[in-house]
């Protein structure tokens, strides 16, 4: 019941296998993946002492592959078993970026990429709706499990931004170690489009309240299942089925937990889930191993029936076969062959529905305890009250339109109404003879045992008034002397048969029934006398010793080839009025055509406009899901977009604050330096002031060292020449002071 299949993903669609050291190989026994490793090119892979290595599975696909043939070749098998009654699983397993998610959910850009579960919900309320023997009722969960922690996420009622928002699901264990998940919701879907719904509900949560850890990539298993539950209308009999879809973590990641040694090479390549995931699959593959490690992790706990135990399993293993991630292929390719030797034994999950059982121990119950109560002889005496026979009419007619079969009529212990059920079924019953013999004389097709039945039913009633009759005339006869010599022929007749011995009650009935018989013969004529024949033939009535006798007297009497012959052209009539009666009614059909050709046109027209009304609405019906696909598809990208949206916002916005925060900042230092600077420059300007002005009043102080001509005018002249030459002195220093400064 397993099976293996690889479906590569988008990582290779530009891959080349040979040059990637890979090959993939198909031949009608299966197929088979290689990969080609150069031993000089083998370093850090998984195991470099060999090149070639090859693993042989039931169906490889190749990048090539279309969603609607993984469906075909793998779900759709597994959701036929589901139908029928088992368990039925299918997981995908690989590393990141391979297409898990692709291939179980499908992708988020095309209607033609949906993947395994919408497909698989589509075929299975189709195969609901053409199955109109069984009642088929369907509930969906989804859970994700991350961190060893489990996740509601049809959870409808909260707005999930973050994953610790979602109902965290709990396992518990009953005392026949039966798992159950606390708080995974169960939610009906009715049809199709709910259950879709509900899974774009689920991938809107996931994908919202992304793990914090990685927001590209998924480090949580998801779980879809389909509960599904069939019975037959009015059997206390149920199917219960489940089908998990399962969508697993990236199996490349190493696991962060601390593990050391032995452990942590195996979890090398694999989360911790993921690893405990192997250990059961190792277990499961082992003979005579009794202990099987499904306690170790949240996922092998849910998945313990699907794995082991009472399932149809299947495992997509998904590769990006590409030269970087051989090892990564090579590790996945080991994983499958290890699933592929778990021989589980699926079963039937039949079982009966509680409430119909005790609905139907309660009818019995009451059944019995009414049959008591008669038999204990507690009923009452007084009439039945107008009320009374109100309610009892009703009952009986509801109880004569219930379509079904096993409808009982609970009268209670009470004979009054058990009789005046049975007096009002009669006048019914009487009531719909007659129309049904008025009917009979009108129909085709009726076996003829069925005929001579509904006659006998017939003949009955005309027989007990002819019996009367007869048994009058019988009485009058015997009064006559000349009769007692017929009715001692009779005896004597009669004597000869083994019936003699029966005593002179039964010899005087026979005897009566011979007269009866040739009175009618007399008075009734033919029709009647072989009515009377069939009566004696088929009334349970007589003795077999009474009924020989009557055969012998039969064989033996004069009319008895007349009878014979009456009985075969009977049976022609009939067979001709059955021919009659179709002969007719396809004359009248010719009839119809013949006299009516617009009839005729217009029936050809309407039958084309069936069919074309059913075509379109089959197309109608494609291009509803479709739109409501593509619907739900917007929807979820318009919900991405407004969570990107609203993450670059509050990024730019943060980066924008850091911006004008540094400005800030910066504007706070060059305004703190410059206060620096500029009380360094005041101090030294109010410095060189002073400077200035003692170089003027030295310069002043100096004139007297000067020495001057006498002459007035030359020596103002001389000494405003020197004051000039001080300041431009002093100035020049100044300025070269100052642009050091700046
Ligand atoms: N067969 C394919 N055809 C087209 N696109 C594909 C195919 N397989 C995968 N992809 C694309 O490759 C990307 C990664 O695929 P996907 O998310 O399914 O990988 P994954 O194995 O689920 O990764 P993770 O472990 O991170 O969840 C997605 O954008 C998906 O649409």
């Amino acid at each position: 019941a397993q099976k293996q299949s690889i479906q590569l993903g988008r990582d290779n669609l530009t891959l080349n296998v040979h040059q990637c050291l890979s090959s993939i190989y198909t031949n009608q026994a299966g197929a088979s993946v290689e990969f080609i490793v150069p031993r000089d090119l083998a370093d850090g892979f998984i195991n470099n002492k060999k090149e070639c290595y090859k693993f042989r599975f039931q169906r490889v696909f190749d990048q090539t592959v279309k969603q609607e043939d993984i469906f075909e070749n793998i779900a759709k098998p597994v959701a036929d078993s589901v139908l029928a009654g088992y368990n039925g699983t299918i997981f995908a397993y690989g590393q990141t970026g391979s297409g898990k998610t692709f291939t179980i959910t499908g992708g988020a850009e095309r209607y033609s990429d949906r993947g395994i579960i919408p497909r698989t919900l589509s075929y299975l309320y189709t195969c609901f709706s053409q199955d109109s023997s069984m009642v088929y009722t369907t509930h969906v969960s989804y859970l994700e499990i991350y961190n060893e922690m489990g996740y509601d996420l049809l959870d409808s009622q909260h707005e999930a931004s973050r994953l610790e928002d979602l109902p965290k699901v709990l396992i518990m264990e009953d005392s026949d170690q039966n798992i159950h998940l606390r708080n995974l919701s169960l939610q009906p879907s009715a049809n199709e489009e709910e259950a879709l719904n509900l899974l774009f509900l689920g991938d809107t949560n996931r994908m919202i309240a992304e793990t914090p850890m990685n927001q590209a990539s998924t480090r949580s298993h998801c779980i879809f299942t389909v509960h599904l539950c069939r019975r037959e209308p009015g059997s206390a009999t149920v199917r219960r089925s489940k089908l998990h879809l399962v969508d697993l973590a990236g199996s490349d990641r190493v696991s962060k937990t601390g593990l050391n040694g032995q452990l942590l090479t195996e979890a090398k390549y694999i989360n911790l889930s993921l690893h405990y995931l192997e250990q059961v699959i190792i277990s499961l593959s082992e003979k005579n191993r009794s202990h099987i490690p499904y306690r170790n992790s949240m996922l092998t706990s849910v998945l313990r029936d699907s794995l082991g135990g009472n399932c149809r399993t299947t495992m997509i293993a998904t590769m990006a076969v590409d030269k970087r991630n051989v090892d990564e292929s090579i590790s996945t390719c080991r994983f499958a062959q290890r699933v592929a030797l778990i021989k589980n034994e699926a079963m039937l999950n039949e079982e009966l529905d509680p409430v119909l059982l005790i609905a139907r121990l309660k009818k019995e119950i009451q059944s019995l305890k009414d049959e008591l109560s008669i038999v204990t002889g507690q009923q009452r005496d007084e009439q039945l009250t107008m009320e009374e026979i109100q309610k009892l009419e009703e009952l009986l007619k509801a109880f004569l339109e219930d379509p079904d079969p096993d409808a009982t009529l609970l009268l209670g212990p009470d004979m009054r109404k058990i009789h005046h059920c049975f007096s009002l079924l009669k006048v019914m019953y009487n009531k719909s003879f007659s129309l049904f013999t008025l009917l009979f004389t009108h129909m085709s097709n009726f076996e003829t045992i069925n005929i001579l039945m509904l006659q006998t039913g017939i003949l009955i009633k005309m027989l007990k008034k002819e019996k009367k009759r007869a048994q009058d005339a019988a009485a009058q006869l015997d009064n006559i002397t000349s009769d007692q010599k017929l009715a001692s022929q009779s005896t004597t007749q009669l004597s000869t048969t083994p019936e003699s011995n029966e005593g002179n009650r039964d010899i005087t009935s026979t005897h009566q029934e011979g007269r009866a018989i040739q009175y009618m013969k007399k008075g009734t004529g033919i029709r009647l006398y072989l009515f009377f024949y069939i009566y004696m033939h088929y009334c349970p009535q007589l003795s077999m010793g009474k009924q020989e006798a009557f055969e012998i007297f039969m064989r033996d009497h004069e009319d008895h080839l007349t009878i014979e012959d009456n009985k075969t052209l009977l049976q022609q009539r009939l067979v001709t009025s059955s021919c009659l009666n179709s002969y007719s009614l396809h004359n009248v059909r010719i009839i119809c055509t013949e006299v009516d050709p617009v009839e005729e046109n217009l029936q050809t027209h309407i039958e084309q406009e069936k069919k074309a009304y059913k075509s379109t609405f089959g197309r109608l019906k494609a291009l509803r899901t479709e739109i409501e696909h593509l619907q739900l598809l917007l929807e979820r990208a318009k919900v991405k977009l407004q969570r990107d949206f609203h993450k670059w916002w509050s990024r730019e916005a943060s980066s924008v604050q850091v911006t004008d925060l540094t400005f800030l900042c910066l504007s706070i230092s060059v305004f703190v330096l410059f206060c620096v600077f500029f009380l360094k420059d005041l101090v030294w300007c109010c410095g060189n002031i002073s400077v200035f002005f003692r170089a003027l009043s030295s310069t002043k102080l100096s004139a007297s060292s000067i020495p001057l001509t006498g002459d007035k005018q030359v020596d103002s002249d001389i000494l405003a020449f020197i004051k000039a030459r001080e300041i431009s002195k002093t100035l020049f220093c100044l300025c070269c002071m100052g642009n050091a400064t700046i």
